[in-house]
């Protein structure tokens, strides 16, 4: 393909990406592999080139542009070499007419700066949608840190964490026999440390209530060296299915799962009320933390969305909080950097619940934020997360 068709196709590919946006649709991720099924023609370098245009134009934008065409003006208005291919050429873009509409803003959704943590300021926001390094967790089941580096010789050793290794951007992980085998599991930094915040020891009893595909139920079964009882509970079933064949791959012997009604939390769980050493709530959140991977996340969240993820979080650690028997933990996280889902919501589950403390939870990463800890992508080079360690009297 010409420099020009793959302009004309990443824009083609730019519409959809916000339609579905708008609509609820499939992520970015998804449409581009069947933008590219139904297109044999496109070669390797030529997807590569026109994700990379589409992805561009998706991270410059914090607002869904008024259409794809609109958001590569403003990008042409920035740089010459993508002016120039608005040539009006066969399979290319239409040349840009003197009064065609540009889309504005900056990467950040206006609306949602004031609800940023107050420790993301100007200096961190480049950081939110800088493309993520590849991080691995060591299954301490199978293998040592120390082993797995002899196998892996790029991996870069991260100390804030025990199991934790960064390998190059793009590094091939699939079929790789180490993950086959169920040695190590891809897992940012950040879901490292918070699974390290939980402090779980073998024996005791562990409660991971949104624990969706069980990135972190493993990591907390190796920290139990698979002694004790873990629970693993979710309300989407497709994810909570998919920790099965993971628990096997990783030697995982002591969780079991419990599928939740929305709704019907409370009584599903009701006799683990007031028995849990350990609750961890890995909360459903804006998912702000994220955005250097999901980056047109940020089109699919407005205040609403925010309101009501905010509500649901509430609940959820009301759930949890119960479960959690004296002198117990209960251990909330969030991948977001909006303070209203992360040190605000901790803030007023301690107002409300005197019989509660937030403690230290010991890790040697992040920043203080209210009652819990911030990383970010900037400062921890990790996705955005905060967490709090909270200890029932
Ligand atoms: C951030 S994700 C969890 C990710 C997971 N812990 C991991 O490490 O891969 C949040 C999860 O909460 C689940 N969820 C939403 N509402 C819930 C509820 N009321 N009770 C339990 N889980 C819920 C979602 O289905 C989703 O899987």
């Amino acid at each position: 393909m010409r420099p020009a068709a793959r302009l004309q196709s990443a824009i083609e590919l730019l519409d959809a990406i916000l339609v579905a946006a708008k609509d609820g649709g499939a992520s970015a991720d998804q449409l581009a592999k069947s933008f590219f099924a139904e297109r044999r023609y496109a070669g390797s370098k030529d997807r590569r080139a026109v994700r990379d245009l589409a992805w561009r134009a998706i991270r410059r934008f914090g607002e869904p542009p008024p259409s794809a065409r609109s958001a590569f003006i403003a990008l042409a208005d920035e740089d010459a070499e993508i002016a120039a291919l608005f040539d009006g050429s066969d399979y290319g873009p239409a040349a840009i007419g003197p009064q065609e509409q540009r889309a504005q803003g900056g990467p950040l959704p206006a609306w949602i700066l004031p609800h940023l943590s107050i420790l993301v300021d100007d200096s961190e926001r480049p950081a939110l949608l800088d493309r993520a390094p590849l991080d691995i967790r060591v299954n301490a089941l199978k293998a040592t840190r120390e082993e797995v580096v002899r196998q892996l010789p790029e991996a870069e050793i991260l100390h804030q964490s025990p199991y934790a290794l960064r390998l190059p951007a793009g590094f091939p992980v699939d079929n790789h026999p180490l993950f086959a085998a169920g040695l190590a599991e891809i897992q940012d930094l950040g879901s490292q440390l918070i699974v390290d915040a939980c402090a779980a020891v073998a024996g005791m009893t562990a409660l991971d209530l949104c624990a969706g595909a069980g990135g972190k139920t493993l990591a907390l079964a190796a920290a139990m060296q698979n002694k004790g009882t873990l629970i693993a509970c979710d309300t989407n079933r497709n994810r909570l299915q998919k920790l099965q064949p993971r628990q096997i791959r990783a030697g995982v012997s002591n969780i079991q799962t419990q599928l939740l009604d929305p709704g019907r939390e409370t009584d599903m769980l009701s006799k683990y009320s007031g028995e849990c050493d350990l609750v961890l709530i890995d909360a459903p959140c804006s998912g702000s933390g994220t955005w250097r991977r999901n980056p047109e996340t940020r089109w699919r969240l407005n205040p609403q969305r925010l309101e009501r993820v905010c509500a649901d979080q509430e609940k959820i650690l009301n759930i949890g909080a119960e479960l959690v028997a004296s002198g117990g933990h209960l251990v909330y996280a969030v991948c977001s950097i909006l303070a209203d889902e992360g040190r605000g919501q901790v803030n007023k589950f301690l107002d409300t619940h005197p019989d509660w403390r937030a403690v230290d939870p010991c890790v040697v990463a992040g920043r203080t934020e209210g009652a819990g800890i911030l990383l970010t992508p900037n400062h921890d080079g990790s996705d955005g997360f905060f967490f709090a360690r909270l200890k029932k009297l």
